[in-house]
């Protein structure tokens, strides 16, 4: 190492102060507090910042009128009928939130073992991006493209004697994902996991003269407990039949989130996800490094719940833990999060 920790032996003791305990001082030339010793020069060396363009808000919505459901496992965040998810859109505006991502509770007298609901061209999601839309036409909405919300399974694909049909269920994907963008929503995100549905999507998207809709992939998504209150919020808790790990990726894997990335690219994937979150920091920054393209992260619901519910027991400093949980994707090379924190954590800082 070049650097030399040592100074002469004469010079140790002259700068200590008149009140300091009688003991020796150490002999440091580098002392890395010197950096952190008061606000300001913290602010001064600081290497990685949120931003209200780093969130994108995720919202759930329920059919009816002037709603509002508390989600049981995650205080603090509810599901919406569409004149409310407006308002919530307007408070992202306001909020300098670039985006929204929007999940529906779809009713089960309207859920199949097709998910045919999916591609209504006037399900609930529809008709929320159109009437938000249209008060709010700067404000960038992202919608999901998987068949959960839809089957009475709770899958996310199409299912024959209990095997999940990849190039069947692609097919509904592009259905799905074209009602969608008729309605107006500005990036399909596919969330599936079946092989080959970015390519699908995009020649869907691009036949029906869609050129500018836009592709996150959910490139990397693992089959994670941490899902858990998501699927209360959408009711497919209760509903789901087994485990998804034949298309969700297996938490042990790095090298295989490189894979399905380069593949999601290759594909025409405008934007990458890696998803949970907190647990896998490791994955974002491994596929920032390698592939230099815009890349985000979930937080997804259960990072939420737990962070939530320590903080309604006392038991964390609830905003510290939201902001130091939201930088620290920041820090592993993502461009921005997919956070239930959103609104709160916009609010606290723009008040800064
Ligand atoms: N396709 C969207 C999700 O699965 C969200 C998961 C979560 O928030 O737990
Ligand atoms: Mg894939």
């Amino acid at each position: 190492m070049a650097i030399k920790y040592g100074r002469p032996i004469e010079l140790r003791e002259v700068a200590r102060s008149s009140g300091a305990v009688a003991s020796p001082a150490l002999d440091l030339t580098v002392r890395p507090r010197r950096n952190r010793k008061a606000e300001w020069a913290r602010r001064m060396v600081r290497e990685n910042v949120l931003t209200t363009d780093d969130l994108i808000w995720p919202l759930f919505l329920i059919d009816g009128n002037n709603k509002r459901e508390q989600v049981a496992s995650m205080p603090g965040v509810d599901r919406l009928s569409v004149d409310q998810a407006v308002r919530e859109a307007e408070r992202a505006v306001k909020l300098t939130i670039p985006c929204i991502a929007l999940f529906p509770y779809t009713d089960p007298s309207l859920r199949d073992e097709e998910g045919s609901e999916a591609t209504n061209p006037d399900n609930l999601v529809c008709q929320a991006v159109r009437a938000i839309k249209k008060e709010f036409p700067d404000l960038g909405i992202l919608c999901d493209v998987a068949l959960d919300p839809f089957t009475s399974h709770g899958h996310d694909g199409l299912i024959t004697d209990g095997k999940i049909l990849n190039d069947e269920t692609v097919a509904v994907l592009v259905r799905q994902a074209l009602v969608q963008a008729e309605a107006g929503c500005d990036i399909i995100a596919p969330s599936d996991m079946m092989d080959g549905r970015v390519a699908a999507i995009r020649e869907g998207l691009d036949h029906a003269g869609l050129l500018d809709v836009q592709i996150m992939a959910y490139a990397a998504k693992y089959a994670s407990a941490f899902y858990g209150p998501f699927r209360d919020a959408i009711g497919s808790a209760k509903t789901l039949v087994g485990d998804k790990r034949t298309y969700q990726m297996d938490s042990a894997n790095t090298d295989e989130a490189l894979r399905e990335v380069e593949l999601d690219i290759a594909e025409g994937a405008d934007m990458v996800m890696v998803k949970p979150g907190m647990p896998y920091l490791d994955v974002v920054r491994r596929v920032k490094d390698t592939f230099a393209m815009p890349t985000f992260a979930y937080q997804v619901s259960g990072e939420y719940a737990m962070i939530a519910a320590a903080a309604n027991n006392g038991w964390l400093d609830g905003d510290r833990a939201m902001m130091e949980s939201l930088l620290a994707f920041k820090r592993a090379g993502a461009d921005g999060v997919l956070s239930y924190f959103a609104p709160k954590a916009a609010e606290k800082i723009r008040a800064q």
